[in-house]
């Protein structure tokens, strides 16, 4: 329940309105429980002297109480509603801001299914819990323990009798609370994984389908959602366990205050009406004790959900903006240096990268050579900073590139990958990505250079039309062109290329390597490369190999010189077995 106590910080903007709320509910609450007192007072009062008029302003004062309980009921239903629904979306924006801030080291380690169950279904667990459990457990824990105090002024006997009675409850209480949220956190990440798959399954579903994996896949599927069943039931039977357990208690209360009060009256110690408001305080009790194993699986559950959020939003940045930036000259030149750059994955044994020297010249095209896994895209994410060097450090006009507010490196940097990703929205949200303030002209301009108006113009709605996922479908040739010009449109001074052609069929590749060669114009471009076609438009190629730049030189003088890069750059079924594999 303590990890419970994290949430404050999120719950505190709303404490005034969940306050009311409790307090709203408070007031039901005694509400009903003074109407068994005023039964009391008619009992021994008006109907035990037949008086009529004051019989009909006590049945009214009960009745008033009944509708001042339903209205503050419904208060509390109200004004809880609105601070739920802002803690919910303040949480879900936290969450998200703070995905988009972790360095991709962190989205590499984890599984995105993870990550969409703690966005969705974690915080629709956390929600439910001011909501409804949070404001429940204060007002029923508050309802038993006057409940308690009536019945022990009315007589301590009775009050006795149902403290000893309670007492089961409140250890099974202890011993449930101890085991369902280890239960509800294994569920809750079992159900993450089932998400993972599900996620894998919808994005694959051509090679699962082309390699005849569908049968495997659903095996697979079916053994975890096994276990996440077999978890659910584990929940359900401790829960059913505690219920009982607590189901039971309201009735052999009654019976037991029957019993006593029963004695207690026939022998003159207590009136009728004391008799029949005893009932009637045992009775009212019912609901707050029977709900008392449903609202700490509640609140257990939330706890769990609520590990789990925390898990992610206290992930450490550590890609962020510099303490004491220094920014970029206007316009940046776009002189490009490695010194030393060495790069460890978080928890790996071995260095990727063991000392990194290069120079890119501004306006000049480089190209990155490398064996498969030799971490080429590492390298050239570190530009950008998508991941940030363990050693050595890379500079952009001379300033290293973490000392350059990351907004302004991200504008001076721009980056095309071997997967065009395309969101949903028309042509021109894509090209803009959040750059609102370009105009059509200059997205026009960026399709042009990219080799893609004419496709986008014979498109139905041009600019305006869907793409993305549902929208438009484009050939992998279009699309890597919009990412083109996508990278282009904002003017940036170097251009990060990550093997923008491996994914493209020859014909493609020609359309797309034509747009290369205007886009490339004008800007230092370090562009990863794995065939000859790519690498010939670059001025110079370097060979990255066991971590170091082994090599650079023009792609003549590396032919003739270099026996790996005549290895890499030889056709694949001429390969040696080693030359395609990272050599670590
Ligand atoms: N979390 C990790 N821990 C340790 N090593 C990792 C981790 N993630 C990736 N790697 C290693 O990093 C390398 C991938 O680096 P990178 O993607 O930069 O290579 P690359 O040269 O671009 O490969 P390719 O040409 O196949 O795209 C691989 O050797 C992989 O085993």
């Amino acid at each position: 329940m303590a990890t419970l106590w994290r949430l404050r910080p999120h719950f505190r903007p709303e404490a005034a309105l969940l306050t009311t709320a409790i307090l709203s509910a408070v007031a039901a609450t005694l509400c009903g429980l003074l109407i068994p007192l005023v039964i009391q007072q008619i009992i021994d009062g008006p109907v035990a002297r037949r008086d009529l008029t004051g019989l009909l302003w006590m049945t009214g004062g009960a009745l008033l109480l009944g509708a001042l309980e339903a209205g503050f009921f419904l208060g509390r239903h109200r004004l809880v509603i609105g601070p739920s629904a802002r803690i919910e979306s303040r949480m879900r924006a936290q969450l998200y801001d703070h995905l988009q801030r972790l360095p991709l080291a962190f989205h590499d380690q984890w599984h995105s299914g993870q990550l969409l169950s703690r966005a969705s279904s974690d915080l629709t667990t956390i929600v439910r819990f001011p909501r409804y459990a949070l404001v429940y457990l204060v007002v029923n824990t508050f309802t038993i323990v006057v409940s308690v105090g009536v019945l022990c002024w009315m007589s301590p006997l009775l009050g006795a009798a149902f403290v000893v009675i309670s007492l089961p409850v409140v250890a099974g209480s202890v011993v449930f609370e101890a085991r369902y949220q280890d239960l509800s956190l294994r569920a809750q990440n079992q159900l993450g994984d089932l998400t993972t798959q599900v996620e894998e399954s919808v994005l694959g579903i051509r090679v699962l389908k082309a390699f005849g994996r569908a049968g495997q896949a659903l095996a697979t599927f079916r053994a975890r959602a096994e276990l996440l069943r077999g978890t659910e039931i584990s929940k359900v039977r401790m829960l059913g366990l505690l219920t009982a357990t607590i189901v039971g208690l309201p009735e052999v209360a009654l019976g037991a205050v029957l019993a006593i009060g029963g004695v207690l009256a026939a022998r003159g110690t207590m009136s009728a009406g004391e008799l029949v408001a005893a009932v009637a305080v045992v009775a009212y009790l019912q609901w707050p004790l029977e709900s008392i194993g449903y609202l700490l699986a509640e609140a257990n559950d939330a706890a769990a959900a609520t590990e789990r959020y925390f898990q992610l939003v206290e992930a450490e940045v550590t890609v962020t903006d510099p303490a004491e930036p220094v920014s970029l000259p206007t316009p940046p030149r776009g002189e490009l240096r490695m010194e030393g750059v060495r790069f460890r994955h978080p928890g790996a044994d071995t260095e990727l990268l063991r000392g990194v020297d290069l120079e890119i010249r501004p306006g000049e095209t480089l190209a990155l050579v490398g064996g498969a896994g030799s971490g080429k895209s590492t390298l050239v994410g570190m530009v950008s900073r998508l991941y940030d060097v363990t050693g050595g450090r890379i500079t952009l006009d001379g300033i290293d590139v973490r000392r350059v507010p990351l907004a302004e490196l991200r504008g001076a940097v721009a980056t095309v990958f071997e997967e065009p990703v395309l969101f949903s929205g028309t042509v021109r949200d894509n090209i803009r990505l959040n750059r609102a303030d370009l105009t059509d002209d200059e997205v026009r301009a960026a399709l042009r250079v990219a080799n893609a108006e004419s496709f986008v113009d014979a498109m139905p709605l041009g600019l305006d039309t869907e793409i993305g996922e549902q929208g438009f479908s484009l050939s992998g040739g279009q699309r890597q062109r919009l990412a083109l010009a996508r990278a282009v449109v904002a003017r940036p001074s170097v251009l990060v290329l990550d093997d923008p052609l491996s994914a493209l069929d020859v014909h493609t590749e020609a359309e797309v390597e034509a747009a290369l060669r205007q886009v490339l114009r004008g800007v230092t471009a370090l562009v990863v490369a794995h065939r000859p076609s790519t690498v010939q438009l670059a001025d110079r190629v370097a060979v990255l190999d066991e971590g170091r730049v082994t090599a650079v030189g023009t792609h003549q003088d590396l032919l003739r010189d270099c026996p790996r890069y005549r290895e890499l750059m030889a056709p694949v079924d001429e390969r040696t077995p080693e030359a395609g594999t990272a050599r670590r």
